[in-house]
C-alpha cells in the first residue's frame, strides 16, 4: 500500500508503508544497525530511512529499543554493526558533539547537573553542540570567561520565542515540565540543527501546554528542519506526525501515515500481544488493568480452593 498525502508530507506520497521503506529525500540513511547489551538485541535495524522536511514520530512499546537507536545515530552509543549516513556523510564513530556540530541534535531530558544551572547558563551550553555531561562544567568556565556575545544574542532570541525570557535568570530546576521540555527544545536550536530529535517532547507536560508545544513543535518543520520524535502520547503522534515508523523488539515492524499506522495489524499485534481487535488509538489503560486485577483475583481464589 502506498501513502496519499498533502501538505507538508507531501514529499511522502508514493512511499511504501514496508518497514524501511525507501524515501525520496532521505536526510538519514542506515542499514543493519544492531546493539546488543548482554544477550538482549536491543536495536536490530535492516533498513531505516528519515525523510527531509517533514514530522516523523518513532512509536513503538517500551523496551523496543527506540532510545537506544536515538543514541546511536547521534552518536552518544556505538553499534556492534551497521552504517548510516546524515546528508551522505557517513557518521558511524563520529562523536557526538560533531553529530551536533554537523546540523544533528537530540534533546536531553533536564540532568541533575543542568537543573542547578540558570536557564540562560543552560542554553549557552547549548551552543557547544553535545559532550558528554563530564565535559559540561569545563565547556561552561571557558563560555563564561570568553563572553560569547553572538550566542547570548542568539539564546535570548530563542528564550523570547519559547516565552522563557522571564525565566531567564532561575535554576532550570525550577520549572515546570513543559517550561523544562521548551528549554530542551531552545537549547538544542542554539546550534541552528538541520534536523532535530525530540525525546518525548510531550511526558511530564500539563494539558494547557500541551498545545502550545505542539505549536512549537509544527513550527520547526514549517522553517524548513526535519523533526523525529521519539512519543507515548498517542494524540501528539496522531495530531503532528507527517510520518510514523513503528519499532518492536529491537526492529522496525510497521511504517506509514499516522492513520494507516494505527490501522496497522503489525502495530497493534506490537502493542497488544493477544488483544488483536482493539483500535491502538482507543486503548483504554484502565479497562486493561481492570483486566488484570480480575485475573490476579481469579488466581487468588483458585489458590485458597481446599
Ligand atoms: N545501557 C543499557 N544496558 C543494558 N540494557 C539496556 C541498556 N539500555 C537499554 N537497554 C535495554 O535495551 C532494550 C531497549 O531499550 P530502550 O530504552 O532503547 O527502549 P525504548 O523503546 O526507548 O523504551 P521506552 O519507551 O520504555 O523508553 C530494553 O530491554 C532495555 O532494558
Amino acid at each position: 500500500m502506498a501513502a496519499e498525502l498533502s501538505g507538508a508530507s507531501g514529499s511522502l506520497a508514493g512511499v511504501s508503508n514496508e518497514p524501511g521503506a525507501s524515501k525520496p529525500d532521505p536526510i538519514i540513511k542506515g542499514s543493519n544497525i544492531t546493539r546488543t547489551f548482554g544477550g538482549l538485541k536491543a536495536v536490530d535495524v535492516e533498513k531505516i530511512e528519515i525523510q527531509r522536511g517533514v514530522i516523523t514520530a518513532l512509536i513503538g512499546p517500551n523496551g523496543a529499543g527506540k532510545t537506544t537507536l536515538f543514541n546511536l545515530l547521534t552518536g552518544f552509543d556505538e553499534p556492534d554493526s551497521g552504517t548510516w549516513t546524515f546528508n551522505d556523510k557517513p557518521l558511524a564513530k563520529v562523536p557526538a558533539y560533531k553529530v551536533a556540530r554537523l546540523g544533528m541534535v537530540r534533546t536531553f531530558q533536564l540532568t541533575k547537573v543542568l537543573a542547578k544551572l540558570t536557564v540562560i547558563e543552560n542554553m549557552r551550553l547549548g551552543a557547544k553542540g553535545q559532550r558528554g555531561e563530564k565535559f559540561l562544567s569545563a565547556a561552561f568556565k571557558s563560555l563564561w570567561k570568553s563572553q560569547e556575545d553572538e550566542n547570548t544574542k542568539r539564546a535570548d532570541a530563542l528564550l523570547e520565542r519559547f516565552k522563557l525570557d522571564a525565566k531567564r535568570e532561575d535554576f532550570a530546576g525550577s520549572l515546570s515540565g513543559g517550561q523544562r521540555k521548551l528549554l530542551e527544545m531552545a537549547r538544542a536550536l542554539m546550534v541552528d540543527p538541520e534536523l532535530i530529535m525530540l525525546d518525548e517532547p510531550m511526558a511530564g507536560v500539563n494539558p494547557a501546554l500541551k498545545q502550545s508545544l505542539l505549536g512549537h513543535v509544527k513550527s520547526l518543520r514549517d522553517e524548513g528542519r526535519t523533526v523525529l520524535f521519539v512519543e507515548h502520547d498517542m494524540d501528539m503522534v496522531r495530531d503532528i506526525s507527517d510520518w510514523v515508523i513503528v519499532m518492536a523488539q529491537g526492529q522496525i515492524v510497521a511504517e506509514g501515515t499516522p492513520q494507516s499506522v494505527m490501522a496497522d495489524q503489525r502495530v497493534i499485534d506490537a502493542y497488544l500481544g493477544a488483544h488483536h481487535d482493539t483500535d491502538i488509538t482507543e486503548i483504554d489503560v484502565s479497562e486493561l488493568e481492570q483486566e488484570a486485577e480480575a485475573e490476579l483475583e481469579a488466581e487468588a481464589a483458585e489458590e485458597k480452593k481446599p
